[in-house]
């Protein structure tokens, strides 16, 4: 009699990371785009550097072809912003449900229930692939802890969701990431996971992954000092304002943690309406124009068209958002530059690092 996967009704051969990338291997532009975005982003946690981190994009990828599109209008926004801004693309492809929904591009790439794990992979590789290669650094959120051997090469920055910050196993992957990793604080609010997380991620780890060639392992990391705290607010309240940091950041110099934020300008910090995230980063810039260094980043969810559509609507509009509703292109354009220029204040007002 058996007693085993009474509830699996499938199960197909993963491609292994090794195959992924010898059919799209890193190429030394994409490289070095991946390893100047990682050393900017480390350089602003750091202190030694005083412009912002600026994850903006769209909620989740689903349109390879609109997710070009809007890189190449990100691209020249960093170009000229890049005196105050370090801009990286957000390029989701993994979405965290509350209770059910598409998972992201990964998981499904057909958008229709087919799960085609497979070519979501090597869709996913290829586009990050082509973004870094034209010189823009990427940034996503890890979900599944299998997916980083799969593109985590070409990923300067990456977030773990307000879902995943307690979760010991995000922790255990956060410590072996090469690249910065910011945690949200939870649905709920609570931003003392995230700190917990930042401690926990720093130190070694010992547990289970997979090595490239798709062979289970026991996998042991030296621990990631680049991580940080993501404000994103939560539990019916937003945690954008001045109080709200200083409160994050009193608690993460008790912890020993580096007293410092990136703010979320969506989700509960915008009661989920895109419209409001411009509002958001005003509040955000005046207290950098005040002189505040401890906000050392934003993120914003942006794509070529405003707000957001039903997956299953046909034809889908181009450009749009298929997940969280996001701002349009040009009211993101117009938001980024002024809080470049709150960036500029702060430096010309003389209220550098050191003072
Ligand atoms: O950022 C995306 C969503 O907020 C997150 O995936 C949760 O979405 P859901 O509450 O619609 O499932
Ligand atoms: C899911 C996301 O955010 P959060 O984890 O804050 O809900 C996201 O940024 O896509």
């Amino acid at each position: 009699m058996t007693t085993q996967d009474l509830r699996i009704t499938k199960m197909q051969q993963l491609i292994s990371p090794e195959e992924l990338a010898r059919r799209h291997p890193v190429s030394d532009a994409a490289a070095q785009t991946v390893r100047a975005g990682r050393e900017a982003i480390q350089n602003i946690l750091k202190g030694n550097d005083d412009r912002l981190i600026s994850i903006v994009g769209p909620c989740s990828i689903h349109d390879p072809v609109a997710a070009i599109e809007y890189a190449r209008l990100l691209l020249e926004l960093r170009e000229e912003t890049k005196g105050e801004l370090e801009v990286v693309m957000r390029v989701y492809f993994e979405k965290p449900r509350t209770i059910a929904g598409w998972k992201g591009m990964i998981n499904d790439p057909g958008l229709d229930g087919s799960f085609r794990i497979n070519e979501g992979l090597e869709t996913a590789r290829t586009l990050l692939l082509q973004i870094n290669e034209m010189g823009l650094p990427v940034a996503t959120e890890f979900l599944d802890t299998t997916v980083p051997q799969y593109i985590a090469d070409l990923v300067s920055w990456a977030a773990i969701g307000a879902r995943t910050t307690e979760s010991q196993i995000h922790r255990e992957m956060a410590s072996g990431l090469s690249c910065p990793v910011g945690f949200k604080n939870g649905t709920r609010g609570n931003a003392q996971i995230a700190i917990d997380a930042v401690r926990s991620a720093a130190g070694q780890h010992h547990f289970m992954g997979t090595t490239a060639s798709g062979q289970a392992a026991i996998v042991s990391t030296s621990g990631n000092e680049d991580c940080h705290v993501i404000l994103r607010g939560g539990g019916g309240a937003t945690n954008f304002d001045a109080a709200s940091v200083d409160a994050v950041c009193i608690a993460c110099e008790r912890d020993g943690v580096r007293p410092q934020v990136m703010i979320d300008a969506s989700h509960a910090n915008s009661g989920k309406d895109p419209a409001r995230q411009p509002a958001v980063l005003h509040e955000i810039g005046t207290q950098i124009a005040d002189g505040d260094h401890r906000i050392t980043g934003v993120m914003v969810e942006s794509h070529l068209v405003g707000g957001a559509q039903k997956l299953g609507k046909t034809p889908l509009v181009y450009g749009q958002s298929i997940t969280d509703g996001c701002l349009g292109w040009a009211e993101t354009e117009a938001a980024m530059r002024k809080l470049a220029h709150t960036v500029a204040l702060r430096r010309d007002a003389g209220l550098s690092l050191a003072s």
